[in-house]
C-alpha cells in the first residue's frame, strides 16, 4: 500500500487529499501518478469506482501554476453531469493550492459561462460541443494548456465525438501531455487513441473480471409485462438507500418515473431531452437524498459518483457489455458493497449470456418475488423504523397516552395496529408502460456503423444522451 506522502506531492496537495479523507492511494493512483507526474502520456484502465478521477486530477493540480491566469489543463467528458462532478473533485484537490477548475457544458447560458471564464480558472472540465463553441468564439484559449485528459475516452469515441475531440486537441500545443482514462478500453479504441498521444504508457489494473467483486450481480427472467410489478416488489423487499433504475429510452424513463410515483415511491427521471436546469435539479435532489430513486438512460451510466447508491436495477437489459459494466459500477464504489439486478425477458437470455461471457462474470439467477415477500419486506422495514426510534428515544410525550391505552387494550393488539399504520403496504395502482424493443443480438452493431457526416453524428448524439 502506498500513502500519498510517498508520492512526492507538494504540501498543499497532500493537505487537500488528506482533507478529502483519502489515506492510501488506490492501485490505479499508485501506478498512474508517478507516470503522469513525470510528464508521460498514459492510458489508464481500472474498474469502476476505483479513483481514476484523482489519478488524473492530482497531476493536473500539481502541475498547474495558481499565479498564472491562463487555462493550463483541460478535461473532456462525455456528459454534462460528469463535467460538473469532475470539476467539483478537482476543486477539492486544488483547494489549498488555489487551483480553480470551471465546468463548461452545453445547455447552460453561454454568456454566464463567458463571465465565469473571465474569473480565470486554471483548469476546465467540459463536454466536446461546448468546448468547441468557446474555442471558436475565442472565449477559451489553449496556448498555455499543458495537459489534456479524456475521461471515459471510449464512450466519447462511441458517441461520435472523435472529430470534435480532434479539433479541440488540434488547438492544444503539441508539447502537451495527454491522459486517457476509462474502466473499459476496447482494443480498437486503444489503437485509435494512439493518434492523439505520444508513446503512451498503458497502465491497466489487471483484474479477472471487468466488474468489481464487491458488486453482487443478479438477474431475473421476467416477461415484459411483469417487469414493473417485479421492480416494485424488489424495491419493497430490498428498501435501497439510493437506487438507480436504468431504462432503454427517454420515453421509458419518463413512464417509469411517473409509474413509480403513482405507487408511492420517490423517484425522478433524467435523460437528454430535459432542460439542463432540470437535469441539474434532479441530480442535486438525488445526491442529497430528497428523492431516493433515480430513473435514467445511459446518460447517467458513465463516471457518476454518488455515495450511498446501494442498488442498480437494469429495468431494460443494456445494449452492450461495456454499458452493463458502467451502469452497475454506479454502486459498489470506493470499496462499498452494492447490488445490481438485471431484468431479462425470455428472448433476451442470449444477450445476457453475451454480457456474462465478455465481463467474465456470472450473474446469479433469482426468482420473481411474490407479493407476500414484498409485504414481508415492508413489515420488516416498519419494525426497523420502530426499533430505531425506541433506541433513539424522543417519544417521551407519548408515554402517558401509551399507558392509558394499555389499560383498555392488550399490548399485542396495540402494537400490531400501530405496525399496520407504519407499514407501507404494497401498492397495486395500475401502471401501463409502452412496449420497448429488445437490443440487437449483435451487441456492438452500432459501433461499426461509422459516419463522418456531421448532422448525422449530432442526431445520434442527441438520441443517446
Ligand atoms: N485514495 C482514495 N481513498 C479513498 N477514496 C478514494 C480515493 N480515491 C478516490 N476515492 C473516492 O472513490 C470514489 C470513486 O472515485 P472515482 O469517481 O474517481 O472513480 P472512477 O474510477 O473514475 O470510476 P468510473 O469508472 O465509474 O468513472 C470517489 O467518491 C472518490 O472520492
Ligand atoms: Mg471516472
Amino acid at each position: 500500500m502506498i500513502t500519498f506522502h510517498e508520492l512526492d506531492l507538494s504540501h498543499p496537495v497532500v493537505q487537500s487529499i488528506t482533507n478529502m479523507g483519502f489515506e492510501e492511494a488506490t492501485p490505479i493512483q499508485a501506478k498512474a501518478l508517478p507516470v503522469a507526474l513525470k510528464g508521460n502520456d498514459l492510458i489508464g484502465q481500472a474498474q469502476t469506482g476505483t479513483g481514476k478521477t484523482a489519478a488524473f486530477g492530482i497531476p493536473l493540480v500539481e502541475k498547474a501554476d495558481p499565479d498564472l491566469d491562463k487555462i493550463q489543463g483541460i478535461i473532456i467528458t462525455p456528459t454534462r453531469e460528469l463535467a460538473v462532478q469532475v470539476a467539483e473533485e478537482l476543486n477539492r484537490i486544488g483547494q489549498f493550492k488555489g487551483v480553480k477548475t470551471l465546468p463548461i457544458y452545453g445547455g447552460q447560458d453561454i454568456n454566464r459561462q463567458i463571465r465565469s471564464l473571465k474569473k480565470r480558472p486554471h483548469l476546465i472540465a467540459g463536454t466536446p460541443g461546448r468546448l468547441l463553441d468557446h474555442l471558436r468564439r475565442r472565449t477559451i484559449r489553449m496556448e498555455q494548456v499543458k495537459i489534456a485528459v479524456l475521461d471515459e475516452a471510449d464512450e466519447m469515441l462511441n458517441m461520435g465525438f472523435i472529430e470534435d475531440i480532434e479539433s479541440i486537441l488540434d488547438q492544444v500545443p503539441d508539447t502537451r501531455q495527454t491522459l486517457l482514462f476509462s474502466a473499459t478500453m476496447p482494443e480498437p479504441i486503444r489503437r485509435l487513441a494512439n493518434r492523439f498521444m505520444r508513446d503512451p504508457e498503458l497502465i491497466r489494473i489487471q483484474a479477472k473480471e471487468m466488474t468489481m467483486p464487491n458488486i453482487q450481480q443478479q438477474y431475473l427472467e421476467v416477461p415484459q409485462k411483469q417487469k414493473f410489478d417485479t421492480l416494485c416488489r424488489l424495491l419493497d423487499i430490498q428498501s435501497p438507500e439510493l437506487a438507480i433504475v436504468f431504462g432503454r429510452t427517454k420515453r421509458r424513463v419518463d413512464e417509469l418515473a411517473e409509474g413509480l410515483n403513482k405507487r408511492g415511491y420517490s423517484a425522478e427521471g433524467i435523460h437528454g431531452d430535459l432542460s439542463q436546469a432540470r437535469r441539474n435539479q434532479v441530480m442535486h435532489r438525488f445526491r442529497e437524498g430528497t428523492i431516493d430513486i433515480l430513473v435514467a438512460t445511459d446518460v447517467a451510466a458513465r463516471g457518476l459518483d454518488i455515495s450511498g447508491v446501494t442498488h442498480v436495477y437494469n429495468f431494460d437489459i443494456p445494449q452492450d457489455p461495456e454499458s452493463y459494466v458502467h451502469r452497475i459500477g454506479r454502486t459498489g464504489r470506493a470499496g462499498k458493497a452494492g447490488l445490481a439486478v438485471t431484468f431479462v425477458t425470455p428472448r433476451e437470455i442470449g444477450h445476457l449470456k453475451t454480457i456474462e461471457r465478455i465481463t467474465k462474470k456470472k450473474m446469479t439467477r433469482q426468482p420473481i418475488p411474490s407479493m407476500a415477500a414484498a409485504m414481508e419486506g415492508q413489515m420488516r422495514l416498519a419494525v426497523e423504523t420502530l426499533m430505531t426510534l425506541v433506541h433513539e428515544g424522543g417519544y417521551q410525550s407519548y408515554r402517558v397516552l401509551a399507558e392509558e391505552l394499555l389499560e383498555e387494550t392488550d399490548s399485542v393488539s396495540l402494537l400490531a395496529a400501530a405496525l399496520k399504520i407504519i407499514t407501507k403496504e404494497p401498492n397495486t395502482t395500475p401502471v401501463r408502460l409502452t412496449e420497448e424493443t429488445s437490443p440487437s443480438q449483435k451487441p456492438n452493431h452500432f459501433r461499426k456503423k461509422k459516419s463522418h457526416h456531421r448532422t448525422h453524428r449530432r442526431n445520434r448524439r442527441r438520441k443517446r444522451s
